[in-house]
């Protein structure tokens, strides 16, 4: 579906995503994890076209300005901060009925679910609501319309926690469409996923296909090296019982599959502490 090759975005000469290599297929539904800074909604614009770049991007085989078009009709996005719209919510929800063909039913179903009356809201500029209504407002956008993919660039930032529950629903509902999650809380999007990449300074640095090893019911063999020695990261890990190494950078040990996402979230809270990690089936080693 999505094909990216050697894919480099630089900022003020910073590389931010740095030959990043990757292929999404249709019916991925993927957590994209990583620290702040990690590249993640860098690699969203990238992919809707919205920064020039280096390397390629291609959807169904079509690269360049064609794929610009062909991305913005069958993408759906909900950015991690809303854009500042000065225009009323009714405008908004028109537009996304006659340029992107919203379904209005379903728009107000879904508004109504998130705790939203659009007719209350109608009438008000989109930038003077609040944080969250505003995020609730783009994601009855995005869910509103039948897209082949649908990008969220940690879209439950803002919703209270009765919001984040139907929105995981909402999300749920949409078996069909490929999804790419940007989130904090791997927790809450694990249920929602069967892939979790994890970035770390615009690389990728973990690809789990993970439905299939939860179901079987498997454990894994996750082996860790760090850059420097890291006192907090060597507790989390022995707590996990994890063996170290006598030089404190490296460490290995179990992973039961149902445990996975909670050890990537983990893992995920030191990705630039860490120079590799690699989740193999359980076959014991010496460390
Ligand atoms: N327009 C920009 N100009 C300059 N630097 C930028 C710009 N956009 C992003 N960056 C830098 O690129 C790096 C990656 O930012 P990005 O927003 O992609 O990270 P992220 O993984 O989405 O982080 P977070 O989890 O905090 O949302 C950061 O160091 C950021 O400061």
């Amino acid at each position: 579906m999505i094909s990216i090759d050697r894919l480099s975005k630089r900022f003020d000469r910073r590389a931010v995503l740095d030959e990043l290599t990757l292929s999404i297929e249709r019916g991925d539904r993927i957590a994209l994890i990583g620290q702040n800074g990690a590249g993640k909604t860098t690699l969203f614009r990238c992919l809707l076209g919205h920064y020039g770049h280096q390397g390629t991007i291609a959807f169904d085989g079509v690269a360049g300005r064609r794929r610009e078009t062909a991305a913005l009709s069958r993408v759906a996005f909900v950015p991690q901060l809303p854009p500042p719209l000065r225009m009323p919510v009714g405008e908004l929800l028109s537009f996304a009925e006659k340029g992107a063909g919203a379904d209005p039913r379903a728009m107000r179903e879904i508004a109504g679910r998130l705790g939203i009356d659009l007719d209350e809201v109608r009438a008000r500029p989109f930038f003077r609501l609040s944080g969250g209504q505003k995020q609730k407002i783009l994601v009855t956008v995005a869910l509103g319309r039948a897209a082949d993919l649908m990008i969220f660039d940690e879209p439950a930032a803002n919703l209270d926690p009765a919001a984040r529950a139907v929105f995981i629903d909402l999300l749920a509902e949409r078996r069909e469409a490929s999804m790419l999650i940007a989130s904090h809380r791997l927790e809450e999007v694990a249920g929602l996923v069967n892939r979790v990449i994890e970035l770390d300074r615009g690389r990728v640095v973990l690809d789990e296909a993970v439905l299939d090893r939860l179901r079987a019911g498997a454990t894994h063999r996750a082996v860790i090296t760090l850059d420097a020695p890291h006192e907090p990261l060597a507790r989390a890990l022995t707590g996990w019982g994890f063996a170290a190494a006598p030089s404190g950078l490296r460490f290995a040990g179990p992973v039961p599959a149902a445990e996975t996402f909670r050890f990537l979230g983990l893992v995920a809270r030191y990705g630039s502490l860490i120079e590799s990690l690699s989740l193999e089936q359980d076959t014991p080693e010496e460390i």
